[in-house]
């Protein structure tokens, strides 16, 4: 099976989860990045089942418009029941890294507001520790320097993603050969640097379910 086979297995395996709790009002959390493309293709197939989405980024509100699915201001959301998106990596406890996409910000958000947060990932994504992938950092265009000599004091070695500019009007560095011991106190701690709107991890509030795209058929990990 090729990568994007697996991606549209779990795509389709995340629209069979959400499918049974849908009604004509249900608002879902849609996720940014080519996994999450998926999803949204698949999802479009039942857009009669529900009312609309709420979208991490531009992109993706872009494309669940093109595909005829209604999408709302999260401010004017009172409660979504899923939100749904992919990963860049994943540990056995459902602590991310994402931002791989420059979406990290908004993502943190729409998830901080969902009830249930359904990663789908091939099996690549899957890790025994965090930090192989380099962990994205949204930083205020004008604390981009400041915010990487912390990231250096950290242990870390960060990157600027040159030439890419967040929804959000800001920046990423990418920190490289992180040690990430525990996700929830580094993700807490890059907080804690002035200038940084959020790192990519996703610890103090981790997905509940990653449906794994694997060669033998989507596996189902719970924390
Ligand atoms: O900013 C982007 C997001 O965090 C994506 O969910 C992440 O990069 C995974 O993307 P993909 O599904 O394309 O591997």
């Amino acid at each position: 099976m090729t990568q994007d086979q697996l991606k549209q297995a779990v795509a389709q395996a995340a629209v069979d989860h959400i499918r049974p709790h849908l009604d004509a009002k249900s608002i879902i959390g849609v996720g940014t990045g080519s996994t999450a493309n998926f999803f949204i293709e698949a999802l479009a197939r039942h857009k009669m089942e529900f009312d609309g989405a709420v979208a991490s980024s531009e992109a993706t509100a872009q494309r669940l418009k093109v595909h005829g699915i209604p999408v709302y201001d999260l401010n004017g959301v009172d409660a979504l029941e899923f939100y749904v998106d992919g990963a860049d990596e994943s540990d056995e406890r459902l602590h991310l890294i994402k931002g791989g996409g420059a979406a990290l910000t908004r993502e943190k958000i729409v998830a901080a507001v969902a009830r249930t947060f359904v990663c789908i990932a091939d099996a690549s994504k899957l890790v025994p520790v965090l930090g192989r992938f380099p962990l994205p950092v949204e930083v205020l265009p004008m604390a981009r320097s400041h915010v990487a000599r912390q990231l250096v004091k950290l242990g870390g070695d960060p990157v600027y993603r040159e030439g890419v500019v967040t929804d959000n009007g800001n920046v990423i560095l990418d920190v490289h050969n992180l040690e990430i011991v525990d996700p929830v106190d580094l993700e807490a701690r890059i907080n804690a640097i002035v200038g940084v709107v959020t790192n990519g991890l996703f610890a103090a509030r981790p997905a509940d379910l990653l449906l794994l795209g694997t060669a033998d058929g989507v596996r189902t990990l719970t924390r």
